[in-house]
């Protein structure tokens, strides 16, 4: 019999219906796996067996009684970013030591209304602010690929680089993430999963830690795009508690998985031809658009002719938020907090002690431009740099394009620690250059493999969707993932 925890969550749905597995096996065999692997892997910075078990003993009477939900009895992992009732919640931050929240956010109480068993907390970048998971206060987590007949450790993208790793692991069967510039994509794309950032407002952000109010949106990390639909579908709705999210019914993805892509228009905007591109990423796009042309799909350039301001854009505005939501991180009502003379002092100690470098440096960015004086140089023209961009997609889409493919990242995962990301930020941030544009424009974005670099690493192909047409990518996606085939990696941990 296959291993319970190398089946997806399609499969595991089967089998539990079946009864020829039961949730609580199931259970025991991800919490062996999570025993066995996380020492290696650090995917995971804080483990719910007990609660897990419970869980699973739930759905088990659940199915017993035929009352089992959409996603009855599957173990997933929860990016830390998720405030669980009583659990581990801490952005992997010093600053939310200890932090266990009273409440549940939206996405995760669908999870669990729909009979999902957590398994854990999921390491991230420290306050999702990064694209290595080195930012994490828990340290990195490695990316369970390697380069071919190489013992070097490499990062797993990220901020959800805990989500990607432990979904490529098969530590989990899937895993909640949250994307504001990449987040979801590019660890995805690292690690041989599928990851869909949906159009802004389609989940949630109730109960998520805010980074960037503005372009965070929560999604799933899979193992191939029928299950990142299926999570999906459970993830997005409509919430009272967050009126940024649409009053819109969630569609039934899994029904838009392998629908034929006959006729469709994919546009291939020109812009993110970007210099110094490697050949392999070329090489995979092309790749790409032969699959489509074979599917029957209608491939067409484009221009998005502001492309190359997003980045910069990103940098201003992301940081802006973060520096106006990080500030209710004070010391006074819960985490980390170190006592001073005054309460002045103990501010300024509790900051200085319980945030990272990355999160002081996008404070200090996100101040200086918001201030008086640089706010409309830097701020004011970044927002208007942001319609500009959405503009560019509005257009493309007008004229009857249906979805838009680019690479997902410009390079394979690359080693930890690499010296030229740490001496540079903005290196580091180039790891983002096609992915945030999607979230500037508030639309849909799937990442999905495409094949493996000369060296053996996963390469990740990018899909550009309308306003709420996930349906689209999945079906695009799908499409991609029949002819570039799936990836698991070479067990090493
Ligand atoms: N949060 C994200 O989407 C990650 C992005 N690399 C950032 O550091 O802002």
């Amino acid at each position: 019999m296959t291993e319970p925890t190398a089946l997806t969550i399609a499969e595991a749905r089967d089998a539990l219906k079946a009864k020829t597995l039961s949730a609580g096996e199931l259970t025991e065999a991800y919490i062996s796996a999570i025993e066995a692997a996380n020492g290696a892997l650090n995917a995971y910075v804080a483990v719910t067996p007990d609660k897990a078990r419970a869980m699973a003993k739930a759905s088990d009477e659940r199915i017993a009684k035929g009352e089992a939900g959409a996603l009855e009895g599957i173990p997933l992992g929860i990016k830390d970013l998720f405030a669980t009732e009583g659990v581990h919640t801490q952005a992997c931050s010093h600053i939310l030591d200890k932090f266990e929240p009273r409440y549940e956010s939206t996405v995760t109480s669908n999870l669990w209304s729909a009979g999902a068993v957590m398994l854990g907390k999921l390491n991230m970048d420290e306050f999702a602010m990064g694209s290595s998971n080195e930012t994490s206060y828990y340290g990195p987590v490695k990316n369970p690929w390697r380069k071919t007949g190489s013992n070097v450790d490499l990062v797993p993208g990220g901020s959800s680089g805990g989500s990607a790793a432990a979904v490529a692991a098969h530590l989990c069967a899937g895993a909640t993430a949250t994307d504001t510039g990449g987040s979801i994509r590019q660890p995805a794309a690292f690690t041989g999963t599928v990851g869909i950032k949906p159009t802004y407002g389609r989940c949630s952000r109730w109960g998520i830690a805010a980074f960037a109010s503005s372009l965070d949106q929560a999604g799933p990390i899979a193992r191939d795009v029928k299950d990142a639909a299926i999570l999906l579908k459970t993830m997005a709705s409509t919430d009272a508690k967050d009126t940024t999210s649409v009053d819109r019914d969630v569609p039934d993805y899994e029904a838009a998985v392998g629908r034929s892509v006959k006729g469709l228009k994919i546009g291939i905007p020109k812009e993110y031809r970007v210099e110094r591109m490697p050949e392999e990423i070329e090489a995979l796009w092309q790749k790409g658009i032969e699959w489509l042309k074979d599917a029957g799909a209608e491939i067409v350039d484009v221009s998005l002719p502001h492309t190359k301001y997003a980045l910069p854009a990103y940098y201003i505005v992301a940081p802006a938020e973060a520096s106006s939501n990080l500030a209710r991180y004070d010391g006074v009502r819960y985490g980390l907090r170190v006592p001073g003379e005054n309460i002045a002092d103990m501010y300024e100690k509790t900051r200085a002690a319980g945030f990272g470098r990355e999160v002081k440096r996008r404070i200090m960015i996100g101040t200086y431009v918001l201030s008086a004086g640089y706010y409309d140089a830097y701020y004011l023209k970044a927002q208007k740099v942001r319609t500009l961009i959405k503009r560019d997609f509005e257009t493309v889409y007008a004229d009857g394009i249906d979805a838009l493919l680019t690479p997902a990242t410009p390079s394979a995962a690359f080693g930890i620690a690499d010296q030229d990301m740490a001496s540079d930020p903005v290196k580091m941030y180039l790891n983002d250059i096609f992915t945030v544009t999607v979230n500037m424009a508030g639309l849909p974005g799937l990442a999905v493999p495409g094949g493996l670099s000369q060296d053996g690493l996963p390469l990740g192909l990018q899909l550009i969707g309308r306003p709420f047409d996930e349906e689209t990518l999945f079906s695009v996606g799908s499409a991609i993932e029949k002819a570039a085939g799936r990836f698991t990696p070479k067990k090493w941990w």
